[in-house]
């Protein structure tokens, strides 16, 4: 074989299909061409071997739409909330745009910029995704109101750009928030169904905003593993509940358009495509719920622990319906139950994709740090979480068991084509 046959453009290496671990081996001279030494052939073998294996499990990074929102969930997210620090708006976009070169390389399963062997600096990925796979990564951005305006102040001159619906929350009855899980200028989702995969893109993209954001707060959380379930059935909260059976089909564009992305004529264009995150950190009290019996905890949600059917049905996908008497004449769904609450007349719908939470124990009481990392995606917030957060905060049962600790609401901005970047729409 001769030296050109080992020889490969890196362009033509499909990313979906190299490990991140191939491009380690095979990367690193400058980005135009790798000449493989005499360990060649066994490198180019594991790129063959990395075209099954890792093709699956690619999101594309670019789209009309950012991923992660209607991607189908993942088995961990590393949420995270920014602060900025720095007070120009050319730093901004320059962060936005080493942001999406970085977020579409960790997507891909390769590492952040060139590797180095130059043993005098930092190398640029920090590595500890090194091997892996992609891992169905994906990275959601999005801008928080103070990014606007903070203290009075139009930081970026964005003011004027600010949509009517990108406004603090506000507050619910019963809200217990605390300063620190709450708010954020800037925030990332990254979702993995590998935590460390997840992990890794959260620190690099911390790393390169030195200088102009800060970390100010984090959340990780979980769900059962694909591995665990094969079927892939709902996922159970904390609780024991099967969540997230009822929410709008992602597969369905009509549906998306109606209760998701942001339309034309919804407020600036700029949002246009994107969504709304609203962000809740509900702690759940573990071991009160444990001590209460079967009957009361289905009472509270209005649906059988075993099959997530609504009561007086069979099945978990069985229509809920609220109409429905008992011959006692009572309701058969309970009037302060979640379901109940939390459907309203059905005319509010949000796409739920929150994850548990296990933060170690609760140094106050003793008690599990633990709860659910609420994330709902809405077109308006106004008319979608707010309406039924304001039902639930006034008489949902679930309410004896859980406290709204933390609360953020961010413009997941819209995707972008390789070439573009993420914000374009807002700062240019
Ligand atoms: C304001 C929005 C909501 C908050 C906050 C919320 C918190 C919360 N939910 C559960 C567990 C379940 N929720 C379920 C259904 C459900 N919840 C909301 C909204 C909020 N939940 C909606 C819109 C729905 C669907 C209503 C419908 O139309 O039927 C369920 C039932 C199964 C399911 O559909 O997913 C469970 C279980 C917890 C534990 C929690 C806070 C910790
Ligand atoms: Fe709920």
């Amino acid at each position: 074989m001769s030296k050109k046959e080992y020889f490969i453009e890196e362009e033509s290496l499909s990313v979906k299909k190299v490990s991140r671990r191939d491009m380690l081996k095979t990367a690193g001279v400058g980005g135009v061409g790798i000449l493989i030494g005499a360990s060649g052939i066994g490198s180019m073998l594991s790129i063959t071997e990395g075209k099954a294996s890792s093709a699956k499990d690619v999101v594309s990074f670019y789209g009309k739409h950012q991923s992660g929102i209607t991607t189908k969930p993942q088995n961990h997210v590393y949420f995270a909330a920014l602060d900025v620090t720095t007070s120009s708006k050319d730093d901004l976009i320059s962060l936005f745009k080493e942001w999406t070169y970085a977020a579409a390389s960790m997507s891909e399963g390769k590492p952040i910029g060139e590797l180095t062997s130059n043993e005098f600096l930092p190398p640029k990925d920090t590595g500890e995704a090194e091997g892996l796979s992609a891992s169905n990564l994906t990275i959601t951005f999005g801008v928080g109101p103070s990014l606007f305006v903070k203290d009075n102040q139009d930081r970026f001159g964005l003011k004027l750009k600010q949509p009517k619906e990108l406004v603090d929350l506000p507050a619910f009855s019963l809200d217990a928030l605390e300063e620190e899980w709450t708010g954020g200028d800037l925030c990332i989702q990254a979702c993995a169904d590998d935590m460390q995969v997840a992990f890794h893109a959260v620190r690099n993209l911390i790393r390169i905003a030195r200088g102009k954001a800060v970390l100010r707060w984090a959340q990780p959380g979980f769900q059962r593993t694909k591995q665990a379930d094969a079927k892939e059935g709902t996922p159970r909260n904390l609780f024991g509940f099967k969540d997230g059976t009822v929410n709008p089909d992602v597969k369905s564009e009509k549906q998306m358009n109606e209760h998701v992305w942001v339309q034309p004529g919804d407020g600036p264009n700029w949002l246009q495509n994107g969504s709304y995150l609203v962000v809740r950190r509900i702690q759940m009290f573990i071991e009160v719920w444990d001590r209460t019996n079967l009957k009361e905890q289905e009472n509270t949600f209005g649906r059988y622990r075993d099959t997530g059917a609504p009561f007086g049905q069979k099945n978990e996908f069985d229509k809920l319906d609220i109409h429905h008497k008992q011959p006692n004449g009572e309701d058969t769904i309970p009037v302060d139950s979640h379901v109940r609450l939390s459907h309203g007349d059905g005319s509010q719908q949000i796409l739920r994709r929150g994850y548990s939470y296990s933060n170690g124990m609760d140094l106050k009481t003793g008690s599990f740090d633990a709860g659910l990392l609420f994330l709902s995606f809405q077109r308006s917030p106004s008319k979608q979480f707010i309406p039924i957060q304001k039902r639930l905060s006034s008489m949902d049962k679930l309410n004896e068991y859980i406290s709204h600790r933390g609360s953020a609401l961010f413009a997941c901005l819209p995707g972008t084509k390789n070439g573009g970047f993420i914000g374009e729409t807002l700062f240019t």
